[in-house]
């Protein structure tokens, strides 16, 4: 039998996608990165993990339970998700330790859903916004906050996977490695909130929805062990960078902001060629995009004007673009008609077809090359790429700017958003295991 009083709560938290990489651990159990790193956090009405946590004593024997996208996970006991609920746990005892009056939810089971509204397996970063939804959920099951800060909950979602530190945050987040062995100053702070720079926005170029070979996880270690290269950027480029793409967000200095992004990808990317057996993560069609947004930047330079675009890739060839507001339609059109066929979200209208227009990529005339009085400069190289084949890029998602993870509902099963029916399940179950 349940309790009466149903402990529940359902939230949301946002993507981030790096601008300094991290890339490397000092402590692989902790989660301890060997440098700082920064990113930009996505909006989560177009980007997001969704998770549902629900405590009540008769939840036993497993006393916790996690269902990802519909299917059962195994809680591994010395895993990652292992030690992100104990941590929160651990947390909530302090509290009714301090309160007599609080109802003793850290030694009642759990039974937590969650659900990703983008494929798991698009190359996007699931695990960031999975773990910071997680963290997030159970700091507002266990009523966390203000007692605990936003930062030291990045602490324990750091220890579920670096990078979902920053996604505690939105606007722009730093997480700070620290120095500490034990952890506790290697945490997420906020650099700018989303209003500082809001016309910042993201075309993002999905190049590949395939697993990648080699996981982050895995990857990032092996060029610990191997790349002379990674103590260079450890020692000299990351810190001197972190500094000076703070005072370009400060300042929202968009060309500085995007030679340093652009800089940073790169200088990642050569860490793990440098690895031994090199690690290659972009592929032709991701070094096309490359060139193409390096020949738009030059031929806008040359006319006297800022850059128009940046380029991140994370451990995957899909691409990541960053443009002020007033420059993305120029982006997409030049896209669209070197890489013709993507699938696109125009989540903000650019096409002028209908809110939220999909543009399936079979249906698409292959879209002619902008003009310049659509913004393209005068000087630009149209031959600097070829026209790819259809579908090179196979899908394009627009989105900006957003802010941190999001209460959407206490309580009750029966409310719309929850994503746990009465008996403490999935409402939407699926039968296996994604291929
Ligand atoms: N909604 C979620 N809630 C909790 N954990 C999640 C969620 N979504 C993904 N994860 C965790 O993240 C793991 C996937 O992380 P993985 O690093 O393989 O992919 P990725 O995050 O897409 O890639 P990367 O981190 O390299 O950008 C899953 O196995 C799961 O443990
Ligand atoms: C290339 C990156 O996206 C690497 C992300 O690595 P993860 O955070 O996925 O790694 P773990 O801590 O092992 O879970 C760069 C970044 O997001 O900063």
């Amino acid at each position: 039998m349940a309790s009466s009083t149903i402990y529940e709560a359902t939230c949301s938290a946002p993507v981030n996608i790096a601008v300094i990489k991290y890339w490397g651990k000092r402590d692989t159990s902790l989660i301890l990165p060997t440098n700082d790193s920064l990113s930009v956090t996505l909006d989560q009405d177009h980007l997001r993990s969704v998770t549902t946590a629900r405590a009540d004593p008769s939840f036993s024997s497993p006393p916790e339970r996690l269902w990802l996208n519909g299917v059962e996970e195994e809680i591994k006991s010395q895993g990652r998700m292992r030690t992100c609920i104990d941590e929160m746990r651990k947390l909530r005892k302090g509290l009714e330790d301090k309160d007599d009056k609080l109802p003793k939810l850290s030694t009642y089971g759990l039974r937590i859903c969650s659900e990703n509204n983008f494929p798991t397996a698009a190359g996007l970063a699931s695990s960031a916004s999975g773990f910071a939804a997680l963290i997030y959920t159970l700091a507002s099951l266990y009523e966390l906050q203000p007692a605990v800060s936003t930062s030291h909950l990045s602490r324990i979602a750091r220890q579920g996977s670096g990078s979902a530190c920053r996604s505690l945050f939105g606007g722009f987040v730093a997480w700070q490695g620290g120095e500490t062995t034990d952890g506790s100053d290697s945490l997420a702070v906020e650099v700018a909130p989303q209003e500082h720079w809001s016309e910042l926005q993201a075309l993002i170029c999905v190049v590949s929805d395939a697993k990648k070979g080699t996981p982050s996880t895995a990857g990032m270690q092996r060029t610990v062990a191997t790349s002379p290269l990674l103590q260079h950027r450890i020692r000299e480029v990351v810190p001197a960078r972190m500094k000076d793409i703070s005072q370009a967000i400060k300042a929202r200095d968009f060309n500085r902001f995007a030679e340093i992004t652009m800089a940073d990808s790169n200088n990642f990317h050569a860490t793990c060629l440098d690895t031994s057996p090199p690690i290659f993560y972009m592929n032709d069609v991701s070094r096309a995009i490359v060139q193409l947004v390096e020949e738009v930047n030059r031929a806008s330079e040359e006319a006297g004007k800022g850059k128009i675009v940046a380029y991140t890739y994370d451990a995957g060839p899909n691409a990541v673009l960053y443009a002020p507001k007033e420059n993305v339609s120029l982006v997409l059109g030049l896209i669209r008609h070197y890489f013709p066929n993507a699938d696109f979200d125009d989540t903000f209208n650019l096409l002028s077809s209908g809110a939220n227009a999909s543009h399936r990529g079979a249906n698409q005339p292959a879209s002619p090359l902008p003009t310049q009085e659509q913004g393209l400069p005068a000087g630009f190289n149209s031959a600097v790429i070829p026209v790819h084949e259809a579908g090179a890029v196979r899908r394009l998602i627009h989105t900006q700017v957003g802010d941190g993870p999001r209460l959407l509902a206490r309580g009750g099963a029966d409310d719309e958003v929850g994503l746990l029916n009465a008996e403490g399940e999935p409402k939407r179950l699926q039968r296996s295991k994604r291929a």
